[in-house]
Parts: structure tokens; sequence; C-alpha cells
């Protein structure tokens, strides 16, 4: 990989960052959001900071959006690169109010309207922090404080979010309370964000396209549906196995309380308010939801049975296999797992290539609406007062710089003068 593609975001990172070997390499479509997945340990936050120029590895390749960051004969240093950073603890400054806050990593004209990128205004609606800007962070929930985080970062101006793991110190009320706005920052801004996350279920809500890692390898990369449905990845293999589904609302049954949804080879009914026609929604299919019958049911409860054509079928120990199903009478529609026994599937003569129906006993909607959010005492903040950048030097893997280090690594050392809490600024 060595030659700039214009809409994609291309890496190829390869070294030793102290005794841990990277060998990872993927690329991605420069909008909507990736997810990096894998087991604690697999270098995730390794390739982040290789994105955002936080490690040096020789030889290695990152290009955004056509733009190279780093090749055989230049690296970008982390303060040239245009790229917010959230992590999992807020760190914000505990001695400036949030507006200060969110101000700190913006450029001068942040209140000005912009032709492009991402106004004042705009993340203060995205991400519900108009009655927070005057208060202390002191006095914030853990889940604004982490709005705040993300808000500070998007008005940097980025090119690329990074996010590592930005709920995962959040109970799950509160990452509840979160995930409704990234979701909205998804929907209405095309920039791109790396989100690395341990846990499936957020990634099933927000994520476009997917990483696998393990060991500091990339096992594989591309659309979350794609790879939730290759029986060779593990994750087809696990009892949680799922399918993501992105689905139009078609019409609301008032008198019934059911949604119908389309997708890609089929409709659906799903219980739920009322929500407008036209509005996307993302679905999930457990593959412990699916079953498989030869012919439709004259009568089952089950209000969802859609043709579909059996894709493959992969052995999984204790008796039981997983078949990929391709909804629709031509089975060219979107993809489902369905989980059922090898004896089921001798006895009912099921083969590749078979036309059969899915009998779909549970669909979630997993996209999630506006949420008041939330109001206490957050957890302890980051001492700040350090020096800034002491500790960051690039291929040198120890000390690891503290969180405000690295985020403000991305900006003018001019300006990184500026910063401590005794300048004028802190005020
Ligand atoms: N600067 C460093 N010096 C020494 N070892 C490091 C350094 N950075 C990362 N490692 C090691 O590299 C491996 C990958 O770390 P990394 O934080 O990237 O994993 P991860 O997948 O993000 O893990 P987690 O999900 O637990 O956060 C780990 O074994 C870690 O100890």
């Amino acid at each position: 990989m060595t030659a700039q593609a214009p809409g994609q975001i291309q890496a190829a990172f390869r070294g030793r960052v102290g005794g841990f070997s990277l060998d990872a390499s993927f690329s991605a479509p420069a909008t909507g959001v990736t997810a990096i997945f894998g087991p604690s340990g697999c270098g995730k936050t390794t390739v982040a900071r290789c994105l955002a120029g936080l490690h040096y590895l020789p030889g290695s390749f990152c290009a955004i959006d056509g733009e190279i960051w780093q090749d055989q004969s230049s690296f970008r240093k982390a303060h040239q690169r245009p790229v917010g950073y959230v992590f999992q603890e807020a760190s914000l400054f505990p001695h400036l109010s949030v507006r200060r806050n969110l101000l700190y990593g913006a450029p001068r004209d942040a209140l000005a309207p912009r032709a492009c990128g991402i106004g004042f205004d705009e993340v203060i609606d995205l991400l519900g922090l108009a009655r927070l800007l005057d208060r202390s962070p002191r006095n914030l929930s853990g889940g604004e404080r982490q709005r705040v985080a993300i808000g500070r970062a998007l008005l940097s101006q980025p090119k690329l979010l990074l996010m590592d793991e930005p709920l995962s110190a959040l109970d799950r009320l509160t990452k509840n309370e979160i995930l409704p706005f990234l979701e909205r920052l998804h929907e209405r801004l095309s920039l791109p964000v790396i989100y690395i996350s341990h846990d499936m279920a957020e990634i099933e809500r927000l994520a476009d396209h997917l990483i696998l890692m393990q060991h500091g390898h990339v096992v594989a990369a591309g659309p979350l549906q794609v790879l939730q449905s290759d029986p060779s990845l593990p994750l087809a293999a696990t009892r949680e196995a799922a399918i993501s589904l992105d689905a139009v609302v078609e019409a609301h049954d008032a008198g019934y309380g059911l949604l119908t949804l389309r997708v890609a080879g089929g409709h659906l009914l799903v219980p739920a308010p009322a929500v407008a026609a036209g509005r996307r929604q993302r679905l999930r299919i457990a593959a412990s939801d699916v079953s498989i019958a030869r012919a439709a049911p004259d009568t089952s409860s089950i209000l969802n049975v859609l043709p579909a054509r059996i894709v493959s079928k992969s052995m999984l120990g204790h008796g039981e296999v997983i078949v990929v199903l391709a909804l629709g009478a031509d089975g060219r529609g979107a993809q489902l797992l369905a989980r059922i026994t090898l004896r089921s599937w001798d006895l009912l003569g099921l083969a590749e290539a078979m036309i059969v129906f899915a009998q779909i006993k549970g669909v979630s909607l997993v996209s999630g609406t506006d949420a008041a959010a939330g109001q206490g005492a957050g957890p302890d903040l980051i001492d700040t007062s350090a020096g800034f950048l002491d500790g960051i030097s690039l291929a040198s893997p120890e000390p690891w710089p503290n969180q405000n280090q690295i985020l403000y690594g991305v900006r003018r050392c001019s300006e990184l003068e500026t910063s401590c809490p005794h300048s004028p600024l802190s005020a």
C-alpha cells in the first residue's frame, strides 16, 4: 500500500512498540464510522496512536482521503495532523468552564459560521450542550463530561475523529444516554470516525465498517454486515452472533403498534412507536432468533416469515450449525444468520442454494431516540497540570503521555505554550 486513494483511510503499520509487534494493514471509507474490535492487548490503541502520529514506525504508510500522512519519505508529526482524539476519560480542564473547554482546541474563529467543517452552534446543538456552557466540568455527570470532550474534539476541525473506548468508563445507563448523540453525529456529519470498542452492542449500533484485530494483525476489514455474516470469522460463531441491518421505515400501523420496515429482499414488522416514513433505522437480528422452514407456515405467531436462499452452512460444535441466508425469493437480499441444530438441518433435508423460509422471532431496533442528559458528579479528573508534551517522543515506547498531552499533541507548540493552567486563557 503506497499510493493514496481519495475517499479512503489507508493504513499499513508495521514495527515494534516496546515488546509488541504490530503488522496491521487496512483500508476503510473516509466517511462514516469504522469500528476497530478485538481482544484486549491486540493493538487497537496502538493503531489509533499510529494514525494520530504518536508512534513512528519506519516503513509504514498512512493516507486519509488522498492526503499522505506517512510514507517512505515523509512523516507528519502529531501536531501536523488534523485529528480529534476522544478517550475513555473526558479529561477536561477543571479550572475552565464548559464553554472554554470547548473553545480550547478550536481555531480562533470557531464562533463564526463556517463554510465547511463544524461550527460552534452546530456542535452545541448536536451534543445538547446549551445548558451546560457556563458550568464547571467538576459538576457534570460522566456522560455530560464525555459529550463536552467529543464537542472539544469536533471543534478542533479534525479530518479524522479517533474515539478510543469513549464509553467504556460509563455505566450502561450513561452509555445509553450518550449513544443517541453519537448516532446524531453519525447521521449529520460526514467526518470519518475510527471507533475503538470492546462492546459489540455499541459497534452494532454505530458502525458502518469493521476492522477485526488479533495479536497485532488485522484479521478482516469490511462492511459490518459482511463481516458479521462471514462464517470463517469468529463473530458468526459466538453465542451473541447477530446481523445489523439498515432499514427504511415505510409505515406505522397505529392500531397494532407495528412499524413496517423495508430491508433488501423483504419487509419486516416490528412492534414500536410511530416513526416518520422514510427514516432510516438500524436493526439487529440475532442468529438465535432465526429458524428455518421448508414451507411458509399456515398458522404461526411469528410475524416475520420471509423467503430466503441458503448461502452456506458451517458446523459450530455441540450439535449446532450456523446458516447464512440471503433474503428474497431470488435470494439476493440482505444476509441473515440462523443458528439451528444439526439434527434440524438433516431432518429438513436442507442444502446450500435451497430456497427456504426464514422465521424471524425477534427484531431489535437499535437506533435510539434523543435522551435528556443526566446530571451528577463525574469521576475524578485527570491532573492536567503536568508539563505539556513531556513524555511524547515518537517511537519511544515509554513513558506513555497522559491523555491531555496526546490531545494537545495535535496542536502547534506555540499554542501549547498558552495552554498551561496559569496562562491568561485559564482566567
Ligand atoms: N509504549 C508501549 N510500550 C510497551 N508496550 C506497549 C506500548 N504500547 C502498547 N504496548 C503493548 O502493546 C500491546 C497492545 O496494546 P494496545 O493498548 O494497543 O492494545 P488494545 O487492543 O488497545 O488493548 P485494550 O483493549 O486492553 O485497550 C499490549 O500488550 C501493550 O502492553
